[in-house]
């Protein structure tokens, strides 16, 4: 467990967001009126697409041990989307959750899709195309391949709502589960057009209704636990970036984390057949159109391992190498992918030469496959009419230099990096201050800009090139 913070609080009102996303549980004490962070700690949760939930509940014990909410008043958490976490009666959790980045539902999502009369069906239904992340396909897959586990299940909640019910069980604050519409919009049996539940399409993949989590207003508390700890309502990962980083016009977010993620507050739902763009909700009322991949910092992680180097030396190879990588493309699928909907695929290298091959091509092809795959995404925003006026990146990956320097020309647009923080922390903290305040907006905290990259007017061509011969693999290569 790391621990950071000056400690000084002047006796002013705290607030903490809890950032329970997929590598690790990280938890932001925050200034409730300025936004101002005086705390942080972290602690790691256990590799793998399945987990017991009690290993967050051991993360979150473990990053708060030390006193980080001592003195708090308000408490939210941001957990990563769509893992199903399946209770009994007693609330006792059936089996281990399996995460948003877990494939096995794969064909549960093409049976899915095509039961309902294909994607068009299911976007006028919940915004979204089934893939294998989305809980609804883990539901269909369970009741396929676990019956007994499915037998006894009462109940289904995502990992926000869990811990959330599970701080307020600490004392006598619980009385039910609940959730947002943030997230709920991730579960594929939620509409955020509709702003309510389709139990059929629960039904239809699990072969009854089960009890589903209360979907909370932006502002409204979970509950206080006996201490008096206010425990607003939480919401997904992403939804809580988008809060953090209080956004403006223009914006669109690039988070390089386990997932690769391209989002934008937006005004209504935007509707995307190609299932690129799913239609989330955000933490504020209204939508958060989003496109993820299973692949994104950890192609880093990965390239550097195979080239025997740290971080560092990856970014200082990536950036003595050129654009293009001198041929060399790597698509990343090395987990295999999301978006495109390809859950079997592994990365592929390809244009391999005598002349080219060399650490530095390799690792700036590993920075540009991955950052090729998202420019997709943020393509699809544009395509839907989204003005991309900037970009906005955060996430681990968002620290690499060779990203940072390469991302303006692969997505046309500036690149903006916030100062470093956990996003997801601090939008959880500004949604707990929000519900403290019982205000109609939530309070206003100033981003805090860290550094600025331009497109370069000599790198437009080659990135152009970068783009077109990545996109020419994926359609060689799978078709698509
Ligand atoms: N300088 C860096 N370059 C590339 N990747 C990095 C760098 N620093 C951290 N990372 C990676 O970022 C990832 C963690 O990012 P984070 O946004 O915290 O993930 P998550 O929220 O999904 O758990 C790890 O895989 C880590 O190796
Ligand atoms: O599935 C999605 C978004 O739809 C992922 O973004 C998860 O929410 C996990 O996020 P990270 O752990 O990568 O932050």
């Amino acid at each position: 467990m790391e621990h950071q913070g000056d400690d000084v609080t002047d006796g002013r009102t705290l607030v903490a967001g809890v950032d329970s996303s997929t590598q690790s549980t990280k938890v932001v004490v925050c200034d409730a009126e300025t936004g101002r962070v005086v705390r942080t700690a972290r602690a790691p949760h256990p590799d793998g697409t399945e987990v017991h939930p009690d290993r967050w509940w051991d993360a979150f014990e473990q990053a708060s041990g030390s006193g980080i909410l001592d003195g708090v008043s308000a408490v939210a958490v941001g957990g990563q989307q769509h893992g199903m976490v399946t209770l009994d009666e007693d609330d006792t959790v059936v089996r281990d959750a399996l995460l948003w980045n877990d494939t096995r539902s794969a064909a549960a999502a093409r049976d899915l899709t095509a039961e309902l009369g294909g994607v068009g069906a299911w976007v006028d239904a919940v915004g979204l195309v089934p893939v294998a992340s989305f809980t609804v396909t883990k539901l269909r897959w369970l009741a396929e391949h676990e019956p007994e586990n499915a037998a006894r299940v009462a109940r289904v909640v995502l990992p926000h709502d869990w811990l959330t019910g599970r701080i307020l069980q600490q004392g006598n604050g619980f009385d039910r589960w609940s959730t947002d519409r943030g997230d709920a919009s991730g579960t594929g049996y939620w509409s955020a057009a509709d702003d309510d539940y389709r139990l059929d399409l629960l039904e239809r993949a699990f072969g009854r209704v089960i009890e589903v989590p209360e979907v909370l207003a932006p502002a409204q508390p979970a509950g206080r636990t006996e201490g008096g700890l206010l425990v607003a309502a939480g919401t997904g990962d992403n939804m809580g970036a988008a809060l953090g980083l209080t956004l403006q016009p223009g914006d669109v977010v690039v988070s390089l984390g386990t997932s690769g993620t391209v989002f934008t507050p937006h005004d209504s739902a935007i509707r995307d057949e190609t299932g690129a763009i799913a239609g989330f909700a955000d933490a504020t009322g209204h939508h958060l159109p989003l496109m993820c991949t299973l692949n994104a910092a950890r192609v880093l992680t990965a390239a550097a391992s195979m080239l025997g180097v740290d971080l560092t030396e990856l970014d200082r190879l990536a950036l003595k190498a050129s654009p293009g990588a001198g041929g060399l493309s790597l698509l990343p699928y090395l987990d295999g992918e999301r978006t495109p909907d390809l859950p079997d695929a592994s990365g592929t290298l390809s244009g391999l030469t005598r002349s080219n091959a060399s650490p530095e091509n390799f690792a700036r092809c590993a920075v540009e496959g991955m950052l090729c795959n998202l420019v997709a995404g943020v393509d699809a925003l544009r395509d839907k009419g989204v003005e991309v006026g900037r970009i906005l990146l955060i996430g681990g990956a968002a620290a690499s230099l060779a990203v940072r320097e390469i991302a303006p020309g692969l997505f046309r647009a500036p690149v903006v990096v916030p100062a470093p923080a956990e996003y997801v922390g601090v939008g959880a903290a500004r949604q707990a201050a929000w519900a403290l305040s019982g205000e109609q907006d939530p309070p206003t905290w100033a981003l805090e800009i860290d550094s600025e990259y331009a497109v370069r007017p000599g790198d437009e061509q080659a990135h152009a090139d970068v783009v077109a011969r990545y996109q020419d693999l994926v359609a060689r290569m799978h078709g698509v």
